[in-house]
């Protein structure tokens, strides 16, 4: 059977791995895995079902059997937790504090492991997250691991925010990235580390297009 390719994108909130990894998904024609999203769903999840986010036994059963559906129509992207659609929720800064601290619980972490590796199909996968390169798909054939100083993550989350017609608070969404990349870099299983074979990406002052070329030119040494 012929080997399934992997490109793993990983890094902190908001330093433009989503974009990333779409971009190069769209243009490998590969399949695209936001291992974040599950995490955020299972946060929803936990709140629907009033399971505190730090109760190991209860949320491990149900990161398990979770009953989610990410689907695409018409390039629509929707993400269906239950028979829910909760595409634009799972989006929140407060889930994605919830799902942060889900996700610091091994044996969670664990129950999602064989979820996210299904995604490896032909002719290709691009994974996004934060244990990509290092857990999941630790034999994967190009590793990036992309940052952005915590200023410039705030403010394009703001301008994001912004675009949604949301109301933000700057100071506030600072705060709360760091918060998370604290919790994120500081768990005691797959904490947020760069690969030791990953590229390491400073998109600060990159435009999305510089940081897409260099990736390009990166992931075309590799494979
Ligand atoms: N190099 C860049 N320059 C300016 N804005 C960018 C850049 N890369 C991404 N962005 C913008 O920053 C915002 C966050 O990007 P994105 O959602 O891809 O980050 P992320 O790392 O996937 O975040 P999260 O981990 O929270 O899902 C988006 O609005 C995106 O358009
Ligand atoms: N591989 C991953 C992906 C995500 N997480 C946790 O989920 C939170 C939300 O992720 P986003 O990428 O959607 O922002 C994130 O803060 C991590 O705590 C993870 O642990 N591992």
């Amino acid at each position: 059977m012929q080997s399934v390719p992997v490109i793993t994108v990983d890094g902190p909130s908001g330093a433009g791995k989503g974009t990333l990894s779409a971009l190069i998904a769209a243009h490998l024609g590969w399949h695209f895995l936001d291992s974040g999203a599950l995490y955020r769903v299972l946060a929803v999840a936990s709140l629907h079902h009033d399971i505190p986010a730090d109760d190991e036994e209860g949320l491990v059963p149900l990161a398990t059997g979770l009953d989610v559906n990410f689907t695409c129509e018409n390039g629509l992207h929707r993400v269906v937790l239950e028979g829910e659609d909760v595409t634009d929720d799972i989006r929140t800064e407060e889930i994605g504090a919830v799902a942060s601290q889900v996700a610091a619980l091994p044996r969670v972490r664990e129950a999602l492991v064989r979820r996210q590796r299904a995604f490896k199909d032909q002719p290709g996968l691009v994974a996004d997250g934060r244990d990509m390169g290092t857990v999941i798909f630790p034999d994967a054939e190009a590793k990036i691991f992309l940052t952005a100083s915590a200023e410039a993550r705030a403010e394009r989350r703001c301008a994001q925010l912004k675009a949604k017609g949301l109301d933000v608070n700057i100071a506030r969404l600072l705060s709360d990235i760091q918060s998370r990349d604290e919790r994120d870099k500081s768990r005691t299983v797959a904490p947020l580390v760069p690969a030791d074979d990953a590229l390491q990406l400073d998109s600060t002052s990159l435009t999305i297009e510089q940081v897409f070329e260099k990736a390009l030119d990166f992931i075309n040494s590799r494979i």
